[in-house]
């Protein structure tokens, strides 16, 4: 990547400080009890409440299946550019390996590479409200590493494990039958990526990730050792960093559990420094319900708070595939973001 590109400075006010806090503050969360443990839950929903990012532990999913595509990832971007230029993504084949992702109009200094949890993906053909027609997602995989969608497949089921217990405590967490979400995630559009972040000779100037909220359910991380991603503080709105912690899964709220929850739990913006001695790799897994399913705020839940409904529903598939496109293109619009569905009256 070389000396830092004008697509990739951010605009001042956005730009990281050199000194940064470690929030030990950041619950961590001990998974090895039974299913539905009452303090278990209690925990999971003051997490979420409080931070709408936690760390667990003893989560259940078998180290060595991680350290084989922490492996996978490292040897995959350590490849020459024209062989990760084989399975590069495009306007129609939106997985695979890409480098010149924007966030909020603004380059970010990594590399990536996407993959679905379900191969084939069923999702909309386009972003246009009006246009019923589907299409389907479809996995590339490159030749080398030679295991890479063995090792990716196996990672992606452990996740999914894992997701589904987690949406079951933040369900009972929210007075709800630990189910309750189960059945949104049929025909799921859950996606994971694994992210190299290069060390970057600006580090104050540009971001690995800019600021965002995943637009999804939830999402679990695995970050290495070197640390970067910074979380608005809920509390006085700070940039706190989440110290990394070996074996542990950083977990975040997505904005459509704000939206189920009618803001019980709240999406908070979260953001990737980069360094310029150290290369960083992280994995998001992106748990997202089916396509056709309209997010919209649980009844049950607004009328245990009292209170009506403070989104509208919407389509979770377009929603998608509009976010997707402007990650994809520098737009001149605001990207499409659930306070554009929030009911103001
Ligand atoms: O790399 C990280 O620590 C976080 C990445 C992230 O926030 C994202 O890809 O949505
Ligand atoms: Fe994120």
């Amino acid at each position: 990547m070389g000396q830092v590109d004008p697509a990739f400075i951010q605009e001042l006010q956005h730009r990281p400080n050199l000194s940064f806090t470690v929030d030990d503050g950041i619950p961590t969360i001990d998974l090895s009890r039974p299913r539905d443990d009452p303090s278990l839950v209690t925990e999971i929903g003051n997490a979420c409440k409080k931070w709408g990012f936690f760390q667990v532990i003893n989560h259940g999913v078998p180290a060595e299946k991680r350290s084989r595509i922490e492996d996978a990832a490292r040897s995959f971007f350590a490849l020459p550019l024209e062989e990760k230029t084989k399975v590069r993504r495009d306007e129609k084949r939106v997985l695979g390996y890409y480098d010149t992702e924007h966030t909020k109009n603004v380059r970010d200094w990594k590399e990536v590479f996407d993959i679905t949890a379900h191969d084939p993906t069923c999702v909309p053909a386009s972003y246009y409200p009006e246009d019923s027609e589907v299409t389907w997602w479809r996995n590339q995989w490159p030749e080398h590493p030679h295991d890479m969608r063995e090792v990716c497949e196996d990672y992606v089921a452990e996740m999914e494990k894992l997701a589904f217990r987690l949406m079951e405590l933040i369900a009972l967490s929210l007075s709800l039958p630990g189910d309750r979400f189960r059945g949104f995630f049929d025909e799921q559009t859950t996606f994971m990526r694994l992210n190299h972040y290069p060390a970057c000779p600006s580090p104050l100037l540009a971001l690995g990730v800019g600021r965002h909220k995943d637009a999804g359910g939830l999402t679990i991380l695995a970050q290495d050792d070197v640390g970067g991603l910074e979380v608005k503080r809920k509390r006085d709105g700070e940039w706190v960093r989440v110290r990394p912690t070996p074996d542990a899964f950083i977990i975040n709220v997505g904005d459509i559990i704000q939206v189920w929850s009618n803001e019980e739990y709240e999406s908070v913006e979260h953001r990737v420094m980069v360094n310029s001695e150290r290369e960083r790799f992280s994995i998001p897994f992106f748990f997202n319900p089916g396509h056709s399913l309209v997010v919209e705020p649980l009844r049950e839940v607004a009328e245990a708070q009292g209170r009506p409904a403070k989104y509208k529903g919407y389509n979770w598939g377009k929603f998608f595939v509009t976010r997707k496109r402007s990650n994809f293109m520098k737009l001149d619009v605001e990207n499409i973001q659930i306070h554009h569905f929030k009911i103001t009256s």
